[in-house]
Parts: structure tokens; C-alpha cells; sequence
């Protein structure tokens, strides 16, 4: 059993909308196929996987590094001999060696893609759902229901607060019962009115949370911390820049409802991190690392153990990102939910064909792997890279 190719190919994501921070005018993913010798129901198994909206794709250092080291090791070094199967952790070994600690910058992006893709191929090689093997293999019950909320609410082109309600509204008509929507790229005062007007718009439906995409400083944190608390919000995210520990741990002086961040934190030092320093608390508040972009699952089982070292939940996670790899990990691991786009990120995002949003949770079809092959857009573009 060997990997025998690492293909990838760089696509655009790209769509007019902007939060407090960057457009995506531009933005891209990449798609990356782990090819491998093993045949199972008469088809070579192929692991697939792509880095999540809000860094872009990673093509010169998987062609550069990362895809040289999986090729040059040793075939029996990335082997698992107990379960006859690749070991995702010797793989990451492999594409770490000689990258020093720190400084993680967009290697993480490169390694979690390929890493999403590693664990495509080894649950596809077990012929089993990628959330049924992890619960397996950490002694858990696999809860294939999922709470998943609906994030959008951008700030677009011309976009009135009319549009913006219509489409919470169109998230509540397809079963959702939280919406997420961006602050921080106008006033407060504009912000005030758009916020009122979902809330109007959702009433007893469903909660709002709301998105400052980092942009805050201290002393504008928490004059829309004063601002927001005045509303019962599912989460205040990312209100400042994501390395800056101390405002978030002074912004809970402020702000007694539950706040979330960790999309942009891409290590499980840089987590224990937030933990030890950022004041989060770990009875309301909600983290958000997303393992597509930091490093991969690998590294996540890493992370998790740092919330049991500091007396959280994994029930506390709901990652950033909006895939299915995530969906896996929180049926299989316990995650609190994931995120979901529902109108952004296609083919990449969502759900596999025929899955509902019902009351909030979907619940996850036994396909083998991550679950590819049940979204037909999406598989479709992804065979034409290597099969
Ligand atoms: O707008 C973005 O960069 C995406 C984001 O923060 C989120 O999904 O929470
Ligand atoms: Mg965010």
C-alpha cells in the first residue's frame, strides 16, 4: 500500500462580498487528490481535500515542499501495519520534516489541505464514514446529527438592510435557526440599524450572531461590545485581531454574552494561546479553528487535547470553514456543530446531495470517506483532477 501521486490545481472561489476586512474578489482554494495503490469496489482509492474560504489556495508550496516529501518517503514509513492502512500522522511527519516550530504562516493551509485528503483515502481504504472511524477510534458514539448555523450577511455592492433580511429570511425557510452576519465594515450606527433589522426579520425564529472579522481595535471593540449587548446574540467573533489575547480577555469586562474566535489561529500552541491569555470562557464562549486551514485534522487532535488540559469541551468547537471534514469531526468527535455558507464556496461547501437542514442539525449520510461522492458538483470537479 503506497501513495503513489499528490496532484493539486488552484480554483477560483471568488464572489463580490467583503467583510470587515478583505473582498473576495479574488479568493481561491486549493483542490488537492491523494493518489493511492489500493483498489476497493473495483475503483482506485483517491483522497481528496481543499482549504477552507479566506486564504487562498496553496499551490507553490504543495508543489514546492509538501508534495515532494509524501512522494520521497519511504512507502512502509507512512504505513499504519495494525490496520493495514496509511498512518495520517507518519504522512504529517513526512511533510513537517525540516520546517522549524512558529511563524506558521500559510504552510498550515498546505498541510491541512493535503492532510484533509490523507483522511479521505484512509476511511475510504476502512470503507467507512470518516466521523464513524474517528469515533471508533477514540472510543466515542458517532452522533451523525450535526447543528449547523447559516453564515452570510456580507456587505455587497448596493446591498439594502431589505436585501439583507430576505436573505435570513431565505436561511430560515431551508431550516436553519442561527444566522451569522459581518460587522465592522461600517458605523456603529449602521451596523446598529442592519443588526435590528435581521432581528426583526428572525424574531422568535432564530438567534443572530455577528462577525467584526477582526477588525477592531481595543477601544472599538468595546464600544460595539456596549453596543451589541444590549441584544440577546448567539456570539460577538472576532472582534479584534486574532494573536491579540489581551483585548479578547479584556472585552469579557464588557461583554458578559458569549463571544467566539480561532478561525485564524492556525496551531494548537497558538490555541493553548488563546486559552491561557485570551479570558475565554469556557462556559459560553465558542471556538472556531478550522482544521483545513491549520494543519489539518493531525493537528486538531492536538488542539482538542489542549481544551481537555484547560477544562473545555470539545463541545465548544464550532469550526470556521463550512466543509465536510469538519462535519465528520463533530459527528465523530463531539464537536458543538459547523459552520455552513449556504449561497457561498460552491462546489466546495455544504452538504452531499439530498441532506436537509432540519430544526438546526443535518445528519450525515453513511458515505465512505469525508463524504465526497454524495455531492455531485463537487466530485465531478474533483475526479476531472485525478481520476
Ligand atoms: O468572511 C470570512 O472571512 C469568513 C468568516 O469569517 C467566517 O466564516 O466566520
Ligand atoms: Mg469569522
Amino acid at each position: 500500500m503506497r501513495i503513489v501521486d499528490v496532484c493539486e490545481i488552484t480554483q477560483p472561489i471568488a464572489s463580490p462580498i467583503r467583510n470587515a476586512y478583505i473582498d473576495f474578489t479574488k479568493m481561491t482554494t486549493s483542490l488537492v487528490a491523494v493518489v493511492t495503490d489500493v483498489v476497493r469496489d473495483g475503483r482506485r482509492v483517491v483522497g481528496y481535500g481543499f482549504n477552507s474560504n479566506g486564504r487562498y489556495g496553496q499551490g507553490g508550496l504543495i508543489r514546492e515542499r509538501f508534495r515532494d516529501r509524501i512522494l520521497e518517503a519511504a512507502p512502509e514509513s507512512l504505513r499504519d501495519d495494525a490496520r493495514d492502512n496509511l498512518d495520517p500522522g507518519k504522512v504529517w511527519a513526512a511533510m513537517m520534516r525540516n520546517e522549524k516550530p512558529g511563524g506558521h504562516g500559510e504552510r498550515s493551509v498546505a498541510v491541512g489541505t493535503l492532510d484533509m485528503a490523507v483522511w479521505d483515502a484512509v476511511a475510504k481504504i476502512e470503507g467507512k464514514p470518516l466521523f464513524r472511524l474517528l469515533a471508533e477510534r477514540h472510543g466515542r458514539e458517532a452522533d451523525p446529527r450535526v447543528f449547523v448555523y447559516a453564515a452570510g450577511g456580507y456587505y455587497y455592492p448596493g446591498k439594502e438592510n431589505g436585501a439583507l433580511r430576505a436573505e435570513m429570511r431565505g436561511y430560515l425557510d431551508r431550516g436553519y435557526n442561527v444566522v451569522k452576519m459581518k460587522i465592522g465594515g461600517a458605523s456603529v450606527a449602521e451596523d446598529r440599524a442592519r443588526i435590528e433589522a435581521v432581528l426583526a426579520e428572525i424574531g422568535s425564529e432564530a438567534r443572530l450572531a455577528v462577525d467584526a472579522n477582526g477588525r477592531f481595535d481595543l477601544e472599538t471593540a468595546i464600544a460595539h461590545a456596549k453596543m451589541l449587548r444590549d441584544y440577546p446574540l448567539f456570539w460577538y467573533e472576532e472582534a479584534g485581531d486574532p494573536l491579540d489575547y489581551a483585548l479578547q480577555a479584556a472585552l469579557a469586562e464588557f461583554y458578559p454574552n458569549p463571544m467566539a474566535t480561532g478561525e485564524n489561529l492556525f496551531s494548537h500552541q497558538d490555541a493553548r494561546n488563546l486559552l491561557r491569555y485570551g479570558g475565554m470562557r469556557p462556559d459560553r464562549d465558542w471556538l472556531q479553528f478550522d482544521c483545513a486551514l491549520s494543519y489539518g485534522l493531525v493537528e486538531y487532535l492536538r488542539t482538542l487535547e489542549v481544551l481537555r488540559q484547560f477544562g473545555w469541551s470539545p463541545s465548544r468547537c464550532i469550526p470556521h470553514g463550512g466543509h465536510q471534514m469538519s462535519l465528520n469531526i463533530a459527528a465523530g468527535l463531539g464537536l458543538g456543530g459547523n459552520e455552513s455558507y449556504p449561497d457561498l464556496f460552491q462546489p466546495y461547501g455544504g452538504f452531499p446531495d439530498g441532506v436537509r437542514v432540519e430544526d438546526g442539525h443535518i445528519t450525515m449520510p453513511d458515505l465512505p470517506g469525508i463524504g465526497f461522492e454524495g455531492k455531485s458538483d463537487l466530485i465531478k470537479v474533483m475526479r476531472e483532477l485525478a481520476e
